[in-house]
């Protein structure tokens, strides 16, 4: 039995839809495994600027301070996207957690499902077995560089800046990484034209000799783009900074077959945060029709990081179980589609040990309250 304290920031738009599930297939677990989760739910994004004026209230970075893990849904309104003008944005609360609770590393597996494989617009012999891990770094780079516009008002910058210490802590987890996998580790940059990408290959080149079971290659990021679509099985870690990561993630999450698939963890040296990869998918919001299993997978990943490792495992035989009945929102079952609660209804059962025979969709909420 352990107890263990999860901040939860469910954020804006979809993420408080695949939050709840998320959270409640922690809760499945702490029933099945005996284990107590204190999750408590704290404002950050766009409902935090609304109700404070600050995307991160200082409440917030205290709770997930003095938590054993976060739980993040997604942040982003409309109302700031539209507004470019706006000061306050919800992004800016992201940010700063990120640098705040010093989570360098996020890190991003991609997953390609033999069962969705058909969901992909790319050719499933080209994705089928596809199998890698983005280290995409997350505290540096252009989205922390000065920013602001020109004296005379007609420019505008956005400074792109890297250290060598920034550089080396997390390629030093990318390599351990490979190390543990398939050995092969690329480095994704723009070393042709960007002196950031000359110092992450000047480094990454000089760390390869710690490393010599583990083969380096380096990829620009525009050949990079192609490579992920042309011939994604050629990769195991991608290493890369934090723009690059955040645009090749979203194109991978085409061959898993939806965003809604993909989940992440972030670490540093701080408490670690767990959240999809996807953003608010804010036309959806409301309408049950968000993917939760990025989500729930994020808490598999959370698990995984609080040394749970059997309580992880389950969720994801879980959730291979709902993928191979076809228990999926509508991008993934446009035939039948299940909502985002039932998909985690589904999945949180299956957790606490129903059989799939007690487990019905129209009746679940009943049987759930008396599980969990
Ligand atoms: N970590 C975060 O909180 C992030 C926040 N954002 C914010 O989210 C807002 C919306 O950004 P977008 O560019 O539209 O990106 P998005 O990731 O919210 O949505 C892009 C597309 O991905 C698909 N999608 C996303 N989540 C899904 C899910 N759970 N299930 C099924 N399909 C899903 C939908 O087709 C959607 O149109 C913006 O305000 C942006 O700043 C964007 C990315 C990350
Ligand atoms: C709001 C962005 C900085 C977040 C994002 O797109 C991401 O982390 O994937
Ligand atoms: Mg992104």
């Amino acid at each position: 039995m352990v107890s263990k304290k999860i901040a939860v920031l469910p954020g804006d738009g979809i993420g408080p839809e695949v939050c709840r599930q998320a959270v409640k297939v922690l809760e499945a677990v702490a029933t099945r495994f005996g284990h107590r989760f204190e999750m408590q739910s704290y404002p950050m994004g766009a409902c935090a600027i609304d109700a404070t004026g600050n995307p991160l209230p200082d409440e917030t970075l205290d709770a997930c301070r003095a938590a054993d893990a976060v739980l993040l849904g997604a942040i982003g309104d409309p109302k700031y996207d539209n507004d470019p003008s706006a000061k306050v944005r919800p992004e800016q609360g992201l940010l700063r957690l990120r640098k705040e609770l010093g989570l360098f590393a996020n890190i991003r597996p991609i997953t390609a499902y033999d069962i969705l494989l058909p969901h992909s617009p790319l050719k499933q012999d080209r994705i089928q077995g596809t199998d890698m891990v983005i280290f995409r770094e997350l505290t540096g780079g252009i989205y922390f560089g000065a920013k602001g516009r020109t004296d005379d008002g007609e420019g505008a910058y956005d400074h792109c800046v890297y250290s060598r210490h920034e550089i080396r802590r997390i390629a030093h987890m990318a390599f351990q990484s490979a190390a543990g996998r398939r050995q092969r580790l690329t480095l994704v940059d723009k070393a042709n034209v960007l002196e950031t990408s000359r110092l992450w290959r000047e480094e990454v080149r000089e760390m390869a000799h710690q490393y010599p079971e583990v083969t380096v290659d380096y990829l620009l990021v525009d050949n990079a783009a192609m490579q992920m679509i042309l011939n994604p099985k050629q990769f195991d870690v991608i290493l890369t900074e934090n723009m690059f990561g955040d645009i090749i993630s979203d194109e991978a999450s085409v061959i898993a077959g939806s965003m809604g698939l993909l989940p992440s963890a972030s670490v540093g040296a701080e408490v670690a945060l767990f959240e999809p990869i996807h953003g608010s998918y804010p036309q959806a919001k409301g309408k049950g029709i968000a993917n939760p299993i990025a989500t729930i997978l994020s808490a598999a990943m959370l698990l995984e990081h609080l040394e749970l490792n059997e309580e992880a495992a389950l969720v994801r035989e879980a959730v291979d179980e709902a993928l191979n009945n076809g228990v999926l929102t509508k991008e993934l079952n446009t035939t039948a589609p299940y909502t985002t609660e039932e998909v985690g209804n589904y999945i949180a059962f299956w957790i606490a040990d129903s059989s799939e025979k007690q487990w019905n969709k129209n009746n679940v909420e009943i049987g759930l309250s008396t599980i969990i």
